[in-house]
Formats: C-alpha cells, structure tokens, sequence
C-alpha cells in the first residue's frame, strides 16, 4: 500500500503495515550497475521492505518502476491525492491535458509560467523508462488556457498494467481537465501516408482489447463513470473539423489524414503478416500507446482530440530492404523535425477552444 507524507513524499508501507520513507531523490543519470542484492541496495537508499530479493541489473529508475509496477492499482482516493498534489504545487486548475507522444516533448516547451513536476517527486506516480519521454509533467497556461502535459507517457511494454499506464487522465480528470489532447508517433500503414504526415484519430482498434486486456479492468468506480462505456464517437467531431480547418491556414493539408490507430502490446515492432491483417482490418497507423488512455478518458467522459505523427513507413510486403526496419532513433529523429507543426496545430485548436467558451 502506497500514500505520500506530508513533505510529498512517496511513502509506501509493506506487509506489516510498517511505513517507509522514499524522499524521491533516485539520481537520473540512468547508470546501470549490478544490483546483486536489490534488498540491500534498497535497505540502504530507501529503507524499503527487507523480504523482496531479486538479484539483477538495473538503473535506480527501473528499481523504482519496478517497485511502482507492484503496487496495487490506484483507488479513487490515491488518484484525489495524487491530483491535490499537482493542483496545490501549482496553484493552477488545468482545462486540457495532453499527452506528449515519443519526442514530441517540446509540446511541453510552449507552456508559459510552467510549474514542473517531475514524475520521481509526484507521489504515487510511475516513472518513464523510454528514451523521448522525459519524465515530466508540465502545468502552465497555453494560448489563454490552463494545461497540463505529460513530457513521457507509460506504455504496456514497460511493464505497467494498461490500468496504471493510464491512470494519469484519471489524475487529470481530478485536476478539473475536460479536453483530453492524446499525441504519438506511428508507423504509417496507409500507402497513402508519408513519413512526416499528420492523422488525426477518427476511431482505433483496439487489439490489446481483443486479447482481453482494458485499463477498465477490475471493479468499476462510478465515480469516474460506468462499468460498461460506449466509445463509438469518442474522438471529439468538432475537435477533428477545428483541426483540419488550422491544417488548411497551415498549409499543411496534403500531410493531414484522419484514420484509425492500433495499438499493439510492442516492444517489438510488428511482423509483415501483423501489418498486412492490420491494414485488412482498416488501420492505417500503429502504435504502442494511446488506446488505453483514450479508453480511460471516455470512461470519465473526457472530450478527446488525438493525432498520430507518422514517423515510418511499415511494410506489408516482403524484401530484403533495410528501410523496411522501424527503429527507435527515426521514429524521435522525424519527431525532432516535425515538433513545430504539431506544436502548432496543437496551439492553434487550444486557441479555437478558448475563443469559443
Ligand atoms: O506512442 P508513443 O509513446 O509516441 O511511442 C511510440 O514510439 C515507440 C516506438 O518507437 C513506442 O513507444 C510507440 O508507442
Ligand atoms: O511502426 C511502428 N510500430 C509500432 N509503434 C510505432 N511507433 C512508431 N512507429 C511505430
């Protein structure tokens, strides 16, 4: 069982009910080193439960996911703390969360009078383990409106349950957030679809789904919405037209599309037959995130808007070509490239949302 103390920081409680101190001050410098005994690592850095052994090699960071990962899921009552945290630290009440997709952090950058948590000191939260994903969760005014942006999302393949690689738009929701603004970076399977293109998502798939898998897994609280939610129109119409209207006065229109995602567990990029029935089944982009947050969001009746950065090609047909090869380093190198048109567009639309409310 997890909670924070009264200086914010984590404080979690083992078996026994004996509470630990964690003052969150795990170095950032990513150095792995041999954690032959990680009780006695821990012991000595965080005083933490002596009964957990396990001998590997890890980075303080994955030390830390890896006690966060094996917390229980989070109550409503966690989430309330976890959102007062953030409301109280800065003294704003956020309208429109967004989540940065893989190097697209710098939509966190346009943020004015930013207040910045980062996610080690925020009490309860999980860590980013992804290359891209800093870490950080950004609360500031944007364009006349108040936003709070994760610099870092949680994915399946880090090893989080679907419910906790989510549970920040729950935390959003607590902060006052309606408008859910969902970013990420994709392989494109629409022939049409270029490398650098927009889609916006007008609808997924989700395959995590269709293998038994939901973030809305386990007892429903009906404090944050029904045991059985509808999604059919759940990436926001308006939103979709707003922002194909700015993709016009950009200039940008023949890189924009609106097309379905998928999300696939990853780590590992997809096969050639993954894609071909991807693309059978109507998809024209894929991903490892997003669904389970836009799951989450409709759950707590959020409004969603949701775009995908085309950052390769994936083939559907066999050869022998490099290319062929999705690869973390492009997917954040055409990230890099395309950061300010998305942080444009994402701009522009807050802008439209406030001159219309
Ligand atoms: O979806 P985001 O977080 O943008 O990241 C995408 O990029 C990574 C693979 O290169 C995966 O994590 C995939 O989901
Ligand atoms: O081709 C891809 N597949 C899955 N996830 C991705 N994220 C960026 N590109 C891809």
């Amino acid at each position: 069982m997890t909670g924070y103390n009264s200086n914010g920081d984590v404080a979690t409680s083992n078996a026994n009910g004996h509470q630990n101190g964690h003052n969150g001050s795990s170095n950032n410098n990513g150095n792995r080193q041999l954690t032959a005994d990680y009780t006695a690592q821990e012991n000595h850095t965080n005083n933490i439960n002596s009964q957990e052994k396990i001998q590997c090699y890890l980075s303080t960071e994955e030390l830390r996911a890896l006690r966060v990962m094996n917390e229980d899921t989070y109550p409503y009552e966690v989430i309330q703390e976890i959102a007062d945290f953030i409301v109280k630290g800065s003294n704003m009440r956020p309208k429109i969360g967004i989540i940065c997709g893989s190097g697209l952090g710098s939509l966190a950058d346009i943020i004015q009078d930013a207040k910045v948590f980062e996610y080690e000191k925020i009490p309860n939260f999980p860590v980013s383990t992804v290359e891209g994903h800093a870490g950080k969760l950004v609360v500031g005014n944007l364009e006349g409106a108040v936003v709070m942006a994760m610099q870092g999302r949680f994915h399946f393949y880090e090893g989080y349950p679907l419910a906790k690689c989510s549970m920040p738009v729950r935390v959003m929701k607590l902060c006052g957030v309606e408008y859910l603004f969902a970013t990420n970076a994709a392989g494109g399977i629409n022939p049409k679809y270029s490398v650098g293109d927009i889609m916006l998502m007008h609808d997924h798939v989700n395959m995590l789904g269709f293998a038994g898998n939901s973030p809305l897994q386990g007892p429903n609280d009906p404090r944050f919405g029904p045991r059985f939610p509808a999604l059919v129109n759940s990436y926001n119409k308006e939103l979709i037209n707003k922002a194909l209207e700015i993709g016009k006065q950009m200039g940008i229109e023949a890189n924009m599309h609106v097309g379905v995602y998928s999300c696939l567990g990853g780590p590992t990029y997809e096969t050639i037959a993954e894609l071909k029935a991807l693309r059978m089944m109507g998809v024209d982009a894929v991903g490892m995130s997003t669904v389970h947050e836009v799951i989450t969001a409709r759950h707590c009746d959020m409004k969603v808007f949701a775009f995908s950065l085309i950052t390769n090609k994936c083939a559907t047909e066999y050869s022998d070509k490099k290319d062929d090869e999705a690869n973390h380093d492009e997917v954040m190198a055409v990230a890099k490239n395309r950061q300010k048109a998305c942080c444009e567009l994402v701009a522009r639309l807050i802008r439209q949302i406030q001159a219309s409310s």
